[in-house]
């Protein structure tokens, strides 16, 4: 009945192992826990007498166009729970019309996604997916790959950028589990000029904003940086020519302490002005999660745990399940707060708690903490 209890099921059908590789994140895992504490601390103020007999939750960002503003965010391994892997997701997504951004840790190609995705479309439309990339050092090879997402109809590109190192898993490390079990494999990593050899993921502290503008100069797809949290590397992402942010914290997995996605996100929407779109990620469990997230400003929302549960716990049918009923508590969240769909949704119908970035005390200026940042 719940988002919730995929988890509940899903974990008694894996490996507890792999089940901490999912739940975990970074450190004491505080931020886990914040992005949907910060969700629940939120309330919703709805408006009456609208008249929202008819409602749509169809949303186009960066050029894409879903039925759903729920999208599947980046996630690795989907063999781990389910044997078809992240081909049953992508059926699932495509059913759903929702985009689904391949992870390039995924176990199944893009090309293979891509044509289990095309057969599962809704309507006969293609299903809209994106890729996820994390730069490497090596800009052949990442080039070759950007080049294998835009041949298999990707319309969008995600840069994970919070990554230069490997957030410290805890429960990872103390478990052993340090790589994919035997016979399941990176599929985007199997170097074809090396004999078949799987490279590893670099995720390198060499990358700068210099590898983005070269990833502009060799691709003409739209560009979303995922983990982008500081204001002023929003304004910088616009500059270099982003055509999005994915504000996400990596759901708790990289730098923990910090904050909740949801948290920043009226001060994210400020620094890139309207000029590009938001869409956020982390903590998304209830369909008053993704109107929360709307109204503040999000052109849509990600998930990422619940769908690895969906799909451990029924495959794609699972997965199916799981993106209905956010469609379901969204439609229902969208009538009792009299919105029609997204474009109704504005900052007022949401109370916020004071929190912010923390005052600047000026010398000399009153440093009376300012009020909620949702006015
Ligand atoms: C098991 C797992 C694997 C993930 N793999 C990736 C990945 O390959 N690339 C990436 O950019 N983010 C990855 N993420 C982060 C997700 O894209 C997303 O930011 C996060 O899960 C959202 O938070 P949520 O799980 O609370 O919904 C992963 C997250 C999880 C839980
Ligand atoms: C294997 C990693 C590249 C996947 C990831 O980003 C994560 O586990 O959070």
């Amino acid at each position: 009945m719940t988002v919730q209890d995929f988890e509940t099921a899903a974990r008694t059908r894996l490996d507890p192992v792999h089940a901490d590789f999912i739940a975990g994140g970074a450190g004491d895992e505080i931020t886990v826990r914040a992005n949907e504490e910060a969700f629940r601390r939120l309330r919703l103020l709805p408006r009456v007498l609208r008249g929202s007999a008819v409602r749509t939750q169809e949303v186009t960002v960066a050029g894409s166009r879903a039925r759903t503003p729920v999208l599947l965010s980046p996630t690795a391994f989907h063999k781990l729970c389910d044997e078809e892997g992240e081909l049953a997701t992508a059926r699932a997504a495509a059913a759903a019309g929702a985009i689904m951004i391949v992870s390039m840790a995924s176990t199944v190609a893009v090309e293979d996604i891509a044509e289990a995705a095309r057969g599962a479309g809704a309507d006969g439309a293609p299903a809209p997916l994106w890729f996820q990339l994390y730069l490497q050092p090596d800009l052949e090879f990442t080039e070759a790959l950007v080049r294998r997402a835009t041949d298999a109809g990707c319309t969008a590109l995600v840069v994970t950028v919070d990554s230069p190192v490997r957030g410290a898993h805890e429960r990872d490390l103390r478990n052993g589990f340090l790589d994919l079990p035997d016979g399941l494999r990176c599929a985007h990593m199997v170097d074809p000029h090396e004999g078949g050899r799987v490279r590893s993921i670099a995720m390198s502290p060499e990358i700068s904003w210099a590898h983005l503008d070269w990833l502009r100069g060799i691709t003409s797809l739209p560009i979303l940086l995922k983990g982008v949290l500081h204001p002023e590397d929003a304004r910088l992402a616009v500059r270099h020519g982003a055509d999005g942010l994915l504000l996400s914290n990596h759901g708790g997995r990289q730098l923990d302490t910090v904050p909740a996605t949801v948290e920043l996100l009226p001060e994210i929407r400020a620094a890139v002005a309207g000029r590009v779109p938001v869409v956020l990620d982390g903590g998304v469990r209830r369909g008053t999660d993704v109107v929360k997230a709307l109204a503040l400003g999000a052109s849509a929302v990600g998930i990422g745990r619940p769908v690895m549960w969906a799909l451990a716990e029924g495959g794609e049918k699972g997965v199916r399940r799981l993106l209905e009923l956010l469609r379901e508590e969204v439609d229902q969240a969208l009538a009792l707060c009299g919105a029609c769909g997204v474009q109704d949704l504005t900052p007022d119908l949401v109370r916020a708690p004071a929190w912010g970035p923390p005052p600047l005390p000026l010398p000399g200026a009153d440093t009376a903490r300012p009020g909620g940042v949702v006015s």
